[in-house]
């Protein structure tokens, strides 16, 4: 595995699971972890636990929990340039009582134009792409 830029700091990327997909994140995780370890992660509070609990050495940093604002808190780094990449395996078949942020933090993530894995082949292809680099400056 190779460092995906050399910075001194690593990129961020953001981890984020609904709750039937958490056991595909954990498992996700695992098989990635040393790929991982070489960016700073941030997750959504039970997304961020799981992995935690999974992955003890990695460094993530666990905002609110997804229904509590957090996949506000992650749309707001992307609109602050400070992710690099979203990786979130969304749950296509049960209804969401916090939707709209759901539909927010996708809606951000394209119009930043970060590369986004809703699933894991596409995360996977992400990986297999080197295809998470450092956020863009923000120029506003
Ligand atoms: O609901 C989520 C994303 O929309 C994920 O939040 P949790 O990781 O806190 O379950």
């Amino acid at each position: 595995m190779t460092a995906p830029i050399a910075s001194a700091v690593p990129p961020a990327i953001a981890l984020v699971a609904h709750d039937a997909k958490k056991d595909e994140m954990v498992a996700f995780a695992r098989a990635h972890e040393a790929w991982l370890s070489a960016f700073r992660l941030f997750a959504t509070g039970t997304t961020g636990g799981r992995i935690k609990d999974a992955c003890p050495a990695l460094d993530v940093t666990r905002l609110k929990s997804g229904p509590l604002g957090g996949d506000q808190q992650i749309g707001a780094m992307i609109a602050e340039a400070r992710l690099s990449g979203l990786i979130f395996f969304i749950d296509p078949l049960s209804p969401m009582p916090h939707d709209v942020d759901v539909k927010a933090l996708t809606r951000l993530s394209v119009v930043y134009d970060i590369p986004m894995a809703l699933n894991r082949a596409t995360a996977e292809l992400l990986i297999r792409a080197d295809g998470f680099h450092p956020a863009p400056v923000s120029s506003d």
